[in-house]
């Protein structure tokens, strides 16, 4: 088993009297997709931020590759290789598809906003831009202005925008939600492909059960804040005590 990419020990966070993460302790792993499920409220998002840096943990740690990240900002995080997708808050919606990710390159390449450079490095940029457009199966709209998209193909560009940044660790929260069945597929699919590089971790929060069934090398199962489970996905839902608290329920709403 390769060493830990990511580790949460102890992760805690507490709103005034509610414990809504409960000293979770996790470990993920380069070349592995964990799925993190559980009930409405059990503090998957919560985690999800704790990780990524949106809230910072009454108590325990988050470490990447044996550094600790548990205090710092989520630019600190991102700068560490932690690369969350949101909904297209990082867009420039008037920019075409290859120009937002273009610039994505670019900040990644640490240019900022320089605008002033030989034109070689202009066309080196656009060369990695129009790789990530073609493994996002983008091309098509390279030209288009990005806040014209269809739903779909805007939650590609969250996954380009993302590549674009080069993280070590993907996360994504509910990436199909809100899509229709044509399209899911399409960036299930993405997902999956990303940890064909296997110096890439992947975690994902999921709720759709045949998303998780496709796409998990390992699931975990938090409940009211704690780590209920973790393991292979068949061996987890096929456990009493998951089926319990929340199988039963999610297979029905799936
Ligand atoms: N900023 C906050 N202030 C107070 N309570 C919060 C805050 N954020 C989350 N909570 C509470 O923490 C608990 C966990 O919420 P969280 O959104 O992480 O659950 P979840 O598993 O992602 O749920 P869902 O599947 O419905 O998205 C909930 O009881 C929620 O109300």
């Amino acid at each position: 088993m390769t060493q830990p990419s990511l580790i949460t020990r102890d992760l805690t966070i507490r709103f005034g009297g509610h414990v809504a993460v409960n000293a979770v302790s996790c470990a993920f792993h380069p070349g592995e997709l964990t799925v993190i499920v559980g009930p409405n409220g059990a503090g998957k998002t919560t985690y999800f931020n704790l990780i990524s840096g949106q809230l910072t943990a009454s108590s325990g740690q988050v470490i990447k590759d044996g550094v600790e990240l548990t205090k710092m900002a989520p630019s600190g995080r991102a700068h560490h290789g932690i690369g969350r997708a949101f909904q297209l808050t990082n867009l420039f919606p008037a920019l075409s598809v290859l120009e937002n990710i273009r610039l994505a390159v670019q900040a990644r390449a640490g240019m900022g906003w320089r605008l002033l450079r030989p034109v070689s490095h202009f066309r080196a940029l656009t060369e990695k831009a129009e790789h990530y457009l073609e493994a996002t199966r983008l091309t098509a709209r390279a030209h288009q202005p990005a806040a014209l998209l269809p739903h779909g193909d805007q939650r590609k560009l969250e996954v380009a925008l993302l590549m674009a940044m080069e993280p070590d660790i993907y996360m994504f929260d509910e990436p199909t939600a809100g899509m229709s069945l044509d399209h899911a597929p399409e960036v299930l699919e993405l997902i999956a492909g990303l940890k064909r590089d296997t110096s890439k971790t992947v975690l994902l929060v999921e709720h759709k059960m045949e998303v998780v069934r496709a796409l998990a090398d390992r699931i975990i199962v938090l409940h009211n804040g704690e780590l209920l489970a973790s393991g292979d996905p068949a061996e987890v839902m096929a456990s009493q005590l998951v089926r319990d608290v929340y199988l039963g329920k999610s297979e029905d709403a799936a």
